[in-house]
C-alpha cells in the first residue's frame, strides 16, 4: 500500500501572522469536514497532510502543529550546506526547524529562476542526504503536450533529475504546468495515464506519485479515484482552510 500525501503548496503566501490563522481555522475545518468527525490525530494518520509553506513561516508552522500529525515542507533548497550562496537555505538548516519534505524542482523555480535538471538533482541528493524526504516535480508545457512531446519531455526529466538518486525516500508530483493556476485540470483519467507511465519508468513499486494542477474541492474525490494517484499537490486551493480540509478528507470513491 503507498502512502497518501495531501500536500499545499502556499507558493510565496502568507505571513506568520496569516499562517496561525490558517492553522486555527484549518484543525477546526478538518474535523467539520470528515465525515465521521474524526479527530485530526486519526485523520492525518491515514492520509499524510504536508504543508509547505515559505521560509519565513516554517518555525511557527512546525511549532503549531506539534502533536497533529501534519508535517511540514519548505519549497526549495540549496544542495550545499553552507557557503557563500546569498539567498539561499540549506538542507541542515530546515532539519533543525523540523521540516521533514521540500518540495525540489517545481515547475516555477524551473521557468522564473532558471532551475535546470541538474540543479535540481543536486538539491534532491542534498534533501536525502539530510533525511528530508524531497518531492520531485516534473510536467509539460502546453506547447510541448500539443506537440506530443509530453512522454518523453517527461521521463527525459526524470532519467536526468533522478541520476543517482535513492528512489526509496522520494516522492514524485506530475504537475502539468498548463494545469497550474489556471483552473484547466488535467482530466483525471490522463493524469492517471502519465503517472502510471512515470512509476513503470521509474520501476520503484512503493513510489508516492501525486498530481498537481487546479486541484480543488470540487474535483479531489475523483483524482483520488483513479488508481495510479497517490495523492495531490494543492496550490491555490490550499490557502484557503476550508477547502484545503476538504481536499484532505476526500471522499474515498470507487476505483475508477
Ligand atoms: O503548482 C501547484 C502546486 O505545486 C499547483 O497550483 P494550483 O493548485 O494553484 O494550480
Amino acid at each position: 500500500m503507498r502512502p497518501i500525501l495531501i500536500a499545499g503548496n502556499w507558493k510565496m503566501h502568507k505571513t506568520q501572522a496569516q499562517a496561525r490563522e490558517f492553522l486555527r481555522e484549518f484543525g477546526t475545518a478538518l474535523q467539520s469536514s470528515s465525515q465521521d468527525s474524526v479527530p485530526l490525530t486519526r485523520t492525518v494518520s491515514e492520509r499524510q497532510v504536508i504543508l509547505c509553506v515559505p521560509y519565513t513561516d516554517l518555525a511557527v508552522v512546525v511549532e503549531q502543529t506539534q502533536g497533529s500529525g501534519i508535517a511540514v515542507g519548505a519549497q526549495n533548497l540549496h544542495w550545499e550546506d553552507q557557503g557563500a550562496f546569498t539567498g539561499e537555505i540549506s538542507g541542515p538548516m530546515l532539519v533543525e526547524l523540523g521540516v521533514r519534505y521540500v518540495i525540489v524542482g517545481h515547475s516555477e523555480r524551473r521557468q522564473y529562476f532558471g532551475e535546470s535538471d541538474e540543479t535540481v538533482n543536486q538539491r534532491l541528493a542534498a534533501a536525502q542526504r539530510h533525511g528530508l524526504i524531497p518531492i520531485l516535480c516534473v510536467g509539460e508545457s502546453k506547447h510541448q503536450r500539443d506537440q506530443g512531446l509530453t512522454e518523453s519531455w517527461i521521463l527525459e526529466q526524470l532519467d536526468r533529475g533522478l541520476a543517482g538518486i535513492d528512489l526509496e525516500h522520494l516522492v514524485i508530483a506530475y504537475e502539468p504546468i498548463w494545469a497550474i493556476g489556471t483552473g484547466e485540470t488535467c482530466a483525471a483519467q490522463e493524469a492517471n495515464r502519465v503517472i502510471g507511465l512515470i512509476r513503470q519508468h521509474v520501476g520503484q513499486a512503493h513510489l508516492s506519485i501525486l498530481y498537481g494542477g487546479s486541484v480543488k474541492a470540487s474535483n479531489i474525490d475523483e483524482i483520488m479515484a483513479q488508481p495510479q494517484i497517490d495523492g495531490v499537490l494543492v496550490g491555490g486551493a490550499s490557502l484557503e482552510p476550508k477547502e484545503f480540509a476538504r481536499i484532505a478528507n476526500y471522499q474515498a470513491l470507487a476505483t475508477a
